[in-house]
């Protein structure tokens, strides 16, 4: 990965006593749980704003130091249309998941791995019929993806995992904040279905029907993120997405 020459700020410049005050100003939305398709869950709302905020705060402390984010690329130059920052293991496109390059991985933080259970959890009491049933899974590494207006992902699969994580079904947890995303998924790259992620879902996948399908982000809405966590938080415009699997 390429270091980018300035350490990659998520925050714009703002007036501490203003924060404070917005994170103060809580008001939660009712959380649903929605099931997209056999072992992918969709938990709308589910993160309250404060935790928005801790979550952009978290990144921030963690993606302006060293082995923070940065721009992944591929040997001819090419570059993922987002900033990077990797946890509990180094991944790029061209090496997938290694030690890194002369930093240190920072580990995921407790209040993300507690978060991720949690929601894991939530997921499988909602889940009734034990085929469609997500595999339990406590995360030892995390992908943090900023996107700007023009961010995009192209269609994958997650397959770098160990054999054993991705042949159980290991579910993926990614959570969004900030503006916005046309995500993509489907059993055939082709054949995509879309939905809209929003600031406070967590989407997961996994298991034998939903582990191996293919994703990626279409399109960033610009000027989607709630106003109330741009105000709390300084985010800069742009989405934050979290994504932790078990390796
Ligand atoms: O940003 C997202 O919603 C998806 C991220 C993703 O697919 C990945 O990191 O593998
Ligand atoms: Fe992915």
């Amino acid at each position: 990965m390429t270091r980018t020459e300035q350490p990659f700020s998520l925050i714009l410049p703002s007036d501490p006593v203003c924060k404070t005050l917005y994170a103060e100003k809580e008001n939660k939305v009712q959380s649903t749980c929605e099931v997209l398709r056999s072992g992918m869950i969709l938990l709308r709302n589910y993160l309250s704003l404060s935790e928005q905020v801790e979550i952009v705060n978290i990144c921030e402390e963690l993606g302006i130091g060293p082995g923070g984010f940065g721009q992944p690329g591929y040997e001819d130059g090419r570059k993922l249309q987002l900033q990077m920052l990797c946890l509990g293991r180094y991944w790029d496109p061209q090496t997938r998941y290694s030690k890194g390059y002369g930093f240190k991985v920072p580990q995921i933080p407790d209040k993300f791995i507690s978060l991720v259970e949690t929601a894991l959890e939530d997921s499988q009491s909602f889940i009734k019929s034990e085929e469609d049933q997500l595999p339990w899974m406590s995360p030892n590494i995390g992908i943090v993806n900023f996107y700007t207006a023009t961010g995009r992902l192209g269609i994958h699969q997650d397959r770098d995992e160990s054999w054993d994580s991705i042949n159980k079904g290991s579910p993926v947890v990614s959570i969004s904040n900030g503006d916005s995303a046309e995500f993509l998924y489907g059993d055939e790259r082709n054949k995509l279905d879309e939905v809209v992620l929003k600031s406070g879902d967590i989407l997961i996948f996994g298991g034998k029907k939903s582990r191996n399908i293919y994703h990626g982000v279409k399109a960033i809405i610009p000027n989607s993120a709630p106003e109330a966590l741009l105000k709390a938080s300084m985010l800069r415009p742009g989405r934050l997405n979290l994504t932790f699997r078990q390796y």
